[in-house]
C-alpha cells in the first residue's frame, strides 16, 4: 500500500492554527469532562489508536486513511471510550470540512499534547481519507496483559526500537483507565493531565503490588492511588527497557525530545511526504494571548 501525502489545496499554517485553536478552545470550555481530567488525554489516545493499525510488512494501516471514522474500526473493544474523542472532534470537522479525518485525528492529538504542557510537536498535513474497504481487521491493537517480550514483538511491527517504545509509553502519564472501557481501574489521583516524565519516576520509586481489580484483571497498584498496566510494568521488568526508564526518569528534557520524535514518527508511519511539505509548529493558546 502506498500512502502519498497530498496537503489540502492552498491551506497555510494560519488555516491549521485556526483548527488548532478551535480544538484547544473546545478543550478549555469542556474541561469538566471525565471528572475534570478534560479531553486532552482521550484525544492523544485517539491519535495513537488511529495510527496503531500500522504494519510495516505491507505498509497497511496507520493514520493516513482516517479509517477510525468507520464503526468497523472504532468498534474494536480495545478502543472502547474513544467514541468520546471522535464525538468531540465531529463539530471541528463540520467547521473545517476540507480537513481529512486522518489529519483531524492526528492534529487533535498534537493540539492536546501541546495544551497539556507537552513538547512542541511538528505536524504535516496531507493524509487522504480512504474507503471502508481499507479498514484493517481487528487484532492490530495491543492488549494490556502483555509482558516485555509481547511489547517488544508488538512494536517490531512498526519498526520501533527499545528506546522508542519506552519514550512512547511515557504518554501513560496522561489520563486514566476506566473499568467500563478497558476493565482496568485508576489512577485515582488528579494530576494526570499535565504532560511530564513522572510516569518513569513512578515506575522506579513506588512500591508496586500486583492485585486483582474489580473486573478480575491483574494490575499493579501503589499507595497514593496510582496504577500501572502489566504492559507498563513490563518496562521495569526488562533490563533493556529499564535502562531507558532510568534515563527518562532522570532527564525530563531528553524525555520531551525523544517523545516528540517518536510520536511524530508514529503519526506519520507509512506515509510518504514530499520534502516541500514544511512541518508545521503551532503556537499554544497561551503563546497567542494578546
Ligand atoms: C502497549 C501499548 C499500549 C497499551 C496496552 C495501552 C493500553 C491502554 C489502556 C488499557 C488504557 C485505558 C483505556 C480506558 O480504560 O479508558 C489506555 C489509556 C491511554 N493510552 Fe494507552 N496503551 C498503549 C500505548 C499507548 C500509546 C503509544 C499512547 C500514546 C502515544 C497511549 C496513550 C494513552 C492515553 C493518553 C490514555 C488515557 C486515555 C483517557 O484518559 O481516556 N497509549 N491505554
Ligand atoms: C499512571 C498511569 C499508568 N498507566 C496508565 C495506563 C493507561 C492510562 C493511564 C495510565 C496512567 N495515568
Amino acid at each position: 500500500t502506498l500512502h502519498i501525502a497530498r496537503p489540502e489545496k492552498g491551506k497555510t499554517l494560519a488555516d491549521f492554527q485556526n483548527i488548532y485553536n478551535s480544538i484547544a478552545e473546545k478543550m478549555k470550555s469542556e474541561s469538566a469532562y471525565d471528572d475534570g481530567t478534560g479531553y486532552g488525554p482521550v484525544l492523544v489516545r485517539l491519535s495513537w489508536h488511529s495510527s496503531a493499525t500500522y504494519d510495516k510488512n505491507d505498509n497497511s494501516g496507520g493514520s493516513y486513511g482516517g479509517t477510525f471514522r468507520f464503526k468497523k474500526e472504532a468498534s474494536d473493544v480495545l478502543s472502547k471510550g474513544l467514541e468520546n474523542a471522535t464525538k468531540f472532534l465531529d463539530p471541528i470537522h463540520s467547521e473545517y470540512p476540507w480537513l481529512s479525518h486522518g489529519d483531524l485525528y492526528t492534529l487533535g492529538g498534537v493540539t492536546a499534547l501541546q495544551e497539556l504542557g507537552g513538547p512542541k510537536t511538528p505536524w504535516r498535513p496531507g493524509r487522504v481519507d480512504t474507503g471502508p474497504e481499507t479498514v484493517p481487521a481487528h487484532g492490530r491493537l495491543p492488549i494490556p496483559e502483555g509482558n516485555a517480550s509481547y511489547v517488544r514483538n508488538y512494536y517490531d511491527r512498526f519498526g520501533f526500537n527499545d528506546q522508542e517504545v519506552v519514550a512512547l509509553l511515557g504518554a501513560h502519564i496522561l489520563g486514566k483507565t476506566h473499568l467500563k472501557n478497558s476493565g482496568y481501574d485508576g489512577p485515582w489521583d488528579d494530576d494526570t493531565n499535565i504532560f511530564s516524565n513522572e510516569f518513569f519516576g513512578n515506575l522506579l520509586e513506588r512500591k508496586w503490588t500486583l492485585e486483582k481489580n474489580a473486573a478480575s484483571n491483574m494490575q499493579y497498584n501503589a499507595k497514593g492511588g496510582i496504577m500501572m498496566l502489566p504492559t507498563d510494568y513490563a518496562l521495569v521488568q526488562d533490563p533493556k527497557y529499564l535502562k531507558y526508564v532510568k534515563k527518562y526518569a532522570d532527564d525530563q528534557d531528553a524525555f520531551f525530545s525523544d517523545f516528540r520524535d517518536i510520536y511524530v514518527k508514529l503519526l506519520e508511519r507509512g506515509i510518504s511526504f514530499d520534502d516541500s511539505i514544511e512541518p508545521l509548529v503551532f503556537k499554544t493558546l497561551k503563546e497567542q494571548l494578546k
